[in-house]
Order: structure tokens, then C-alpha cells, then sequence
């Protein structure tokens, strides 16, 4: 393997028209890997701290490429984000920023990918990566409202789920199809719609007219394509968490936690719901233990800004089985390494573990092969957009390479 010669940070432009993090690097014998950071809106309490970029750029400067230049291997990624963890010095990145941080890392590990000659997916889930296991399914956000759209729906995301789609590329397009669809029946309801950070649909309905419009879109499209197509969401409930008060507020009404418990579980069952997404709180924990409970058997639990990729958050939710699966995002956390290991603590419990882009984003690619490297059902990316089809195509070139 070859040491890293050198790391270049810039600012770049997200798709939301803000600055963020673009590391380059290059190894002695001539490796080169690019990667950039993106940024959440509804970002979680317990994330690890993005600095504003310049300050993020000028730190990493001063106290992380120092300790990789001459000094770190590419391909030894614990090393590399050793030494990331090393030059920040505190548990939450807020010395380096974890924009910084996140974009030296992925870039690394792009690097020894291109040293060793290999795709990134390989080179991050090893040789011996079980290549029989079914793709990541796209979670497609085809409505959204929350922080991601004004005077949209209160819940932040409605996500199709492809899950019977026979191969990767048809779950890709049947996601663009519900999301045209959704356009359709929006059109026939009279309803006008602008778009959301990530691309989805932001109607001025509210929620019960949204479940409506998404059944009747994920219908049509299963029709027409003669494969499962189930629906999902992304509650990001900790935005609507009214600490004061103990209730989740929908503007003008409200649900106190165990009205929420009982509301969610009736969501699952009529909608037959693939994927639950941070229906509550996140310090929520007792919530998301009963919920789990319940429908954990049929659906998937997952947790965001409840777990934010960390493994001491993730332990204490598999004590009170709190979820049965865990987002994963490497900017909530910093590091590839923080990541994989968050990764392999759920697969030892038997909690999936999804993988999952931000509202912020860029063309960069790594989520989609970070997914195929650890195997997840589930890869969030969003569905129409230069920064989330970046991804999605990415994963249709990567299932033609790996079979
Ligand atoms: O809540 C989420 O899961 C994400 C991505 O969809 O949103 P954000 O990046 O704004 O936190
Ligand atoms: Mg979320």
C-alpha cells in the first residue's frame, strides 16, 4: 500500500446552493481519490458537529493533514481515520468539523480503491464480500415536507419501496415512475406542487391526503410494472417533538407519545409500510421499544437522528430493543470507520442497517458503494435530481461490475 502524499480541501457548492467540504487525495504512487461532505437540514441533537467550511478547511489544514501526509497508508482506513480522530481530539469532530473529516476519509478511501485497481465497493467490503446478496432496494422520496419544504406535509419524507423489483436497475426506474405518478395524481386532485431539498414532491396537502396520493401512486406503478411496490416514511419526529408540552404537534393537532405509538402502528398496518423512520423522538428510546414490539416483525424500525451512526447510541438501543434497523449517514459520525463499525455492531444483533444520503448534498458517490460493500436492504437516496441520480446511476453501473 502507499502513503498519502498529499490532501487538498476546497469549497464546493451542495445542491442546496451552500458551501461545503471537497477533499483530494493522492498517495505516492500516483492513487487518487475525491470525495465530498454533505449536509443535513433535519440534522439530529447527537450528530457530530459541521463547522462552518473555511473554519472546517483551516483547522483540517492545520491539524489532520499533517498527521496523514508521509505519515498514513491509504488503504489502512482505520489509520487514516485514526488520525482524523487524533488531530480533532474531542468526541464529536468539533475541532476539525466533521465535513472535513468525512470528505479526507471517503476521499482515502477512493484513493486506495484506485491504487489497488479496484471498485470501491470491493475495496470497502473486502474480497471476500458476499457478491450473491441481493442489492440495496432505493428508498425513493417521492413527497416531502417537514424541514425539507414549506407549507408541505408535516411528515418530512414518503419513500417508495420497490421491494419486489427484480434487479436494481427496474427498482431505480420504478421509483422515477411513482414519482411521476405522484405528479399525476397531484395534476387530477388540482393540486400544484413545487419540490422539495431532496427532489420529492412538497404538496400543500396534509398527511392523510399524502397517504392517499402515495397509495394511489405506488398502484398504479405496481400495476404497470407487475412487481411489489410498498411505501415507507421518514417521520423525523424530532422535529415535531414539542419538549415543553410532551406532545408531537401537527400544527394545529397533536399526539401525546403514546397516541403517537398507537397512530404509527395504524400507519403500518393500512398502509402495509416497509420502512419507519424515526417516528419519534430522539431520546424516545421507551417510544421506539414499543413500536418495535408491535410491528417489528413486519416492518423495518429504523433510527436516525435517534442512533446518528454512534455506536454507544446504537448500544443502548439494542439493550432496550429499541429499533430493528440503524441509518447509516458517515457525515452524523465523521469517519468510514465510525460507520463500519456502527454497521457491524447492528448486523451482530441482528438490526439491518441502512444507508442513507442528506438533504445537502453533491455528485459524489460513496453512499451508493458504502450499501453495496455492507450489504444493506435499503439504500435512501432520494429519486429525481443531478446530486440523488449521481447515486442511482452509480448503483445500476456498480451491479453490472459486480456480477
Ligand atoms: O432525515 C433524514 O433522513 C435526512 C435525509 O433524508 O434529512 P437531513 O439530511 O436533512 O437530516
Ligand atoms: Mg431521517
Amino acid at each position: 500500500m502507499t502513503l498519502i502524499e498529499s490532501v487538498s480541501l476546497r469549497r464546493v457548492l451542495d445542491s442546496r446552493g451552500n458551501a461545503t467540504v471537497e477533499a483530494d487525495v493522492l498517495t505516492e504512487s500516483g492513487g487518487f481519490g475525491r470525495a465530498a461532505a454533505p449536509s443535513g437540514a433535519s440534522t439530529g441533537e447527537y450528530e457530530a458537529i459541521e463547522l462552518p467550511p473555511r473554519e472546517s478547511i483551516a483547522s483540517a489544514r492545520q491539524h489532520a493533514v499533517p498527521r496523514l501526509v508521509g505519515e498514513v497508508y491509504a488503504g489502512n482506513q482505520r489509520d487514516v481515520d485514526a488520525a482524523l480522530r487524533a488531530a480533532d481530539g474531542t468526541d464529536d469532530f468539533s475541532e476539525v468539523g466533521a465535513n472535513s473529516a468525512v470528505a479526507i476519509s471517503m476521499a482515502a478511501s477512493k484513493a486506495a480503491a484506485d491504487v489497488l485497481g479496484v471498485p470501491l465497493f470491493q475495496h470497502l467490503g473486502g474480497t471476500f464480500r458476499d457478491a450473491t446478496h441481493a442489492f440495496p432496494t432505493p428508498l425513493g422520496n417521492v413527497v416531502g415536507g417537514g424541514e425539507h419544504a414549506k407549507e408541505a406535509t408535516h411528515i418530512q419524507e414518503f419513500l417508495s419501496a420497490p421491494v419486489g423489483a427484480p434487479s436494481v436497475s427496474e427498482a431505480v426506474f420504478a421509483n422515477a415512475a411513482v414519482h411521476a405518478a405522484v405528479g399525476d395524481v397531484l395534476d387530477e386532485r388540482g393540486v400544484a406542487a413545487a419540490k422539495g431539498d431532496e427532489g420529492a414532491w412538497a404538496p400543500p396537502i396534509d398527511d392523510a391526503e399524502a397517504f392517499e396520493v402515495v397509495e394511489e401512486a405506488t398502484d398504479r406503478v405496481e400495476d404497470d410494472l407487475g412487481f411489489e411496490v410498498r411505501f415507507g416514511l421518514d417521520v423525523a419526529a424530532a422535529e415535531l417533538w414539542d419538549a415543553d408540552d410532551e406532545v408531537y404537534r401537527y400544527g394545529d393537532d397533536e399526539r401525546t407519545p403514546d397516541e403517537q405509538v398507537d397512530y404509527v402502528e395504524e400507519l403500518v398496518t393500512e398502509y402495509d409500510l416497509a420502512y419507519v423512520e424515526d417516528p419519534f423522538d430522539e431520546d424516545a428510546y421507551d417510544s421506539f421499544a414499543e413500536l418495535t414490539d408491535r410491528v417489528g416483525d413486519r416492518t423495518l424500525v429504523c433510527g436516525d437522528d435517534l442512533f446518528v451512526t454512534n455506536v454507544e447510541r446504537l448500544e443502548r438501543g439494542i439493550e432496550e430493543g429499541a429499533a430493528n434497523s440503524i441509518l447509516i449517514k458517515p457525515n452524523q459520525i465523521g469517519t468510514l470507520t465510525d460507520a463500519f463499525d456502527a454497521v457491524e455492531l447492528a448486523h451482530r444483533n441482528g438490526l439491518d442497517a441502512v444507508v442513507s444520503h442528506r438533504s445537502g448534498e453533491t455528485e459524489d458517490t460513496t453512499i451508493a458503494h458504502l450499501a453495496v460493500a455492507t450489504a444493506a436492504p435499503f439504500i435512501k437516496t432520494g429519486t429525481v435530481g443531478g446530486e440523488r441520480t449521481a447515486k442511482l446511476n452509480e448503483l445500476i453501473r456498480i451491479a453490472e461490475e459486480a456480477v
